[in-house]
């Protein structure tokens, strides 16, 4: 089945589009991570959703319910974490994961779910006094409450510590195997990356890339770049460097050469340097991350 689906959704706030035409598909189980720039709308299309935002046109189906008619429906079955969740201050960790037991009308023990965001010796204690990363625990323990079939993260590692990140990703793994989709939006790169089976990203209210990391990074061309150390290099010597075919982009900062270019054409990279009169003193590789990608997709030669 189909978890989520947009076809043409359009959200204008009057002269403002904030979501321009968007069709979007995510299968059932897929970790799906959700990325675009400040702005770019991801915030509008996860309230469209969930039905806090009406979209000014297009349908909205999300498990297989119509987003506007089923929104009961499609939020009994969701589980949110949201941007900027703020706790009850005098509450007690455990009285919100109580709340939110009793919200969805289930049957669990809010301990157990305590214990696997890793506040089990914290629930007792007021949520006024938990640090950020520990706020952002007790919210994703409440997004966890009822087995929900979808969990919508939006920006989930925010405060989070390495460890705390880690725990996240791990518990987005293993819901994901337990069947239930994952929509993930996030800035924090590395963590989509690590999580996530497909991406899609977002400018300007439009998905300009829909596809698994390793798709977008045959379509950028350049899934590698080639770091080179050398005695000096100058922009001159980077000339036959760049009109190697496969080679996106060439830098130097004089003492190291940055290329960015398919892995098949490596040895001719270093080939063309040496003959520039270039001494390579050695050289490695880096995979293009995430990061690389995403800004290709967003302000470099990709997005025009
Ligand atoms: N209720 C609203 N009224 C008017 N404009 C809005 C409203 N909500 C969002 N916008 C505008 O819509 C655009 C998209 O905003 P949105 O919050 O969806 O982006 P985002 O991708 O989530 O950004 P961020 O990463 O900064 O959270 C922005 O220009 C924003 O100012």
């Amino acid at each position: 089945m189909t978890a989520i689906e947009l076809s043409g959704v359009t959200k204008r706030f009057g002269e403002l589009t904030a979501v321009n035409d968007l069709d979007l598909t995510v299968e059932e189980g897929d970790v799906f991570g959700f990325l675009g720039p400040n702005g770019a709308g991801k915030s509008t299309t996860i309230n469209v959703l969930l039905d806090f935002v009406r979209p000014t046109s297009g349908t909205v189906r999300v498990l297989g319910h119509d987003a506007q008619a089923d929104s009961v429906a499609v939020r009994e079955q969701t589980g949110v974490l949201p941007e900027g969740f703020d706790v009850y201050d005098r509450l007690t960790g455990k009285q919100h994961v109580t709340f939110a037991i009793e919200s969805k009308g289930a049957y669990e023990d809010p301990d157990a779910i305590l214990e696997r965001v890793g506040l089990a010796g914290d629930g007792d204690r007021k949520a006024g006094g938990y640090s950020k990363g520990m706020r952002q625990r007790l919210a994703l323990g409440m997004a966890l409450v009822g087995d929900p079939d979808l969990l919508i993260l939006d920006e989930p590692s925010s405060g989070l510590d390495p460890a705390g990140a880690k725990e996240m990703r791990e518990i987005v793994r293993e819901e994901a195997e337990d069947g239930t989709t994952v929509f993930f939006s996030s800035h924090v790169l590395g963590q989509v990356e690590a999580v996530c089976d497909r991406v899609g990203i977002l400018r300007d209210g439009r998905l300009v890339a829909e596809d698994s990391i390793d798709g977008l990074r045959e379509a950028v061309g350049s899934d590698e770049t080639l770091i080179v150390t050398v005695d000096a290099a100058t922009e001159d010597d980077l000339e036959a460097v760049r009109a190697i075919d496969g080679v996106a982009s060439a830098e130097t900062d004089g003492g190291t050469v940055r290329v960015s270019c398919d892995s098949g054409v490596k040895t001719d990279v270093i080939g063309a340097l040496e003959e520039a009169g270039v001494t390579v003193q050695d050289f490695t590789t880096q995979e293009a991350s995430l990061e690389d990608l995403f800004i290709a997709y967003t302000e470099g030669e990709v997005a025009e």
